[in-house]
């Protein structure tokens, strides 16, 4: 550790290593002088940093106590104050780090204040390596403990009998649309709607041999291979297709044999040991999936919130209009809605409809009580933290 009081005087061994100079990372030479200097000012920070998150971390633990005696981990979460930190961290970004990165450690740091005592336990749609893994990650950091499971269901199963927390599902891709599976499973579930996490998705085409000669088939989850499709015309147009529960799985089955690839990310071909073939492969460059965070509780606003309703409308003339209504006359912008057959009777119609604001806020809260009068029912699944980035 270098003491700023004994650093040495500027410039003190002469020459500073030029910009363009290709030295060995530990030359003598290259180490004297203004290198020396530079990264005893980065010894510095460092240690400052250390000290800070030493004291960030105790404070947390405060803020637990004056949370009162609280039981698990899942008690002491509040995402709505974390939207908010981040949200901070943002605004105040200059440069030279992109708000991605700073996004990513401030989460992390987050993340690890939380988990002092325990972490928070999240299921996601395994097996390791998917890209709800990597959602899972980009909101709630490496120190909540991801639980793979073997299908939606199973997530949304997990929280219900409380063995996880939270978990982390996709419900749309900016390409193809809603993942209906997901959104139905609302219809019978009581879990909440409490996050959302927006993620850029990039494929790769993963073989254990890495020749794009050798494949014949070609495993993955049937939304990766829909978002592929095009590439996999123009350059694989006779290898058999695969449709399989996730992409790490495809992974996980490209393994076994020379002619089979999966279409997944990189991390799962890390995961399973294969190479990359070819990638990004995805057919449109701004390809992104949207995740959705269910827990069992409701949370506070946080300022920037969006809504998500199940509407449930009468069989009548004007219906839908009736419905939507309520929400142009308070001002209150519609991000979505979606219909699907309700489970409920032939012919019988759901609205899910995601609105921006939280049901606590005033012109939200107004919009409610008059849907109630066209609605047959309404559910509120969440109101959460619009996802950052
Ligand atoms: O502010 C709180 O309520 C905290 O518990 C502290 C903290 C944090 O590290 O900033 C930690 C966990 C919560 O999810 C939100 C924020």
């Amino acid at each position: 550790m270098v003491d700023k009081r004994k650093r040495p005087a500027k410039k003190a061994a002469g020459k500073a290593v030029p910009k363009t100079a290709k030295r060995a990372p530990n030359a003598a030479a290259g180490d004297t002088g203004r290198l020396q200097e530079v990264r005893a000012e980065i010894d510095g920070i460092d240690r400052r940093i250390q000290e800070l998150i030493t004291q960030r971390a105790h404070w947390a633990a405060k803020v637990r106590k004056a949370k009162g005696e609280l039981k698990a981990a899942v008690e002491y979460y509040r995402p709505e104050r974390e939207s908010q930190i981040l949200r901070r961290v943002l605004d105040r970004n200059q440069g030279p780090l992109s708000d991605e990165v700073l996004l990513r450690l401030f989460r992390e740091i987050m993340s690890a204040c939380l988990a002092q005592q325990e972490p928070l336990k999240v299921g996601f749609l395994g097996p390791e390596g998917t890209f709800s893994q990597q959602a899972l990650h980009k909101h709630f950091g490496h120190s909540a403990q991801a639980l793979p499971l073997a299908s939606i269901e199973e997530v949304f199963q997990e929280i219900e009998s409380g063995n996880a927390d939270f978990g982390v599902v996709p419900v749309e891709n900016s390409g193809q649309g809603t993942i209906q599976s997901t959104l139905d499973m609302f219809l019978t579930s009581r879990l909440k709607i409490c996050g959302e996490v927006e993620l850029r998705v990039h494929q790769h085409l993963l073989s254990r041999t890495g020749r794009l000669e050798d494949i014949e088939r070609v495993y993955s989850h049937p939304q990766s291979l829909a978002q592929c499709k095009a590439w996999l015309r123009a350059n694989l147009p006779h290898a058999e297709k695969v449709p399989v529960s996730s992409n790490a799985e495809a992974a996980r089955r490209a393994r076994v044999a020379d002619d089979c690839a999966a279409i997944a990310g990189e991390t799962a071909g890390q995961v399973y040991g294969l190479k990359v073939v070819a990638g990004p492969i995805e057919d449109r460059q701004d390809n992104t999936t949207r995740f959705l965070v269910i827990g069992r509780e409701f949370f506070s606003p946080s300022g920037h919130d969006r809504t998500s309703l199940l509407v449930f409308v009468r069989d009548q003339p004007g219906a839908l209009y009736n419905v939507l209504s309520p929400f142009a006359r308070h001002g209150v912008s519609m991000n979505r809605i979606e219909s699907r057959p309700a489970h409920s009777g032939r012919w019988q119609y759901v609205f899910f409809i995601d609105v921006s604001g939280h049901v606590e806020e005033g012109n939200v809260a107004q919009a409610m009580s008059e849907l109630g009068e066209y609605a047959s029912d309404v559910v509120v699944l969440g109101s959460y933290p619009v996802a950052l980035l």
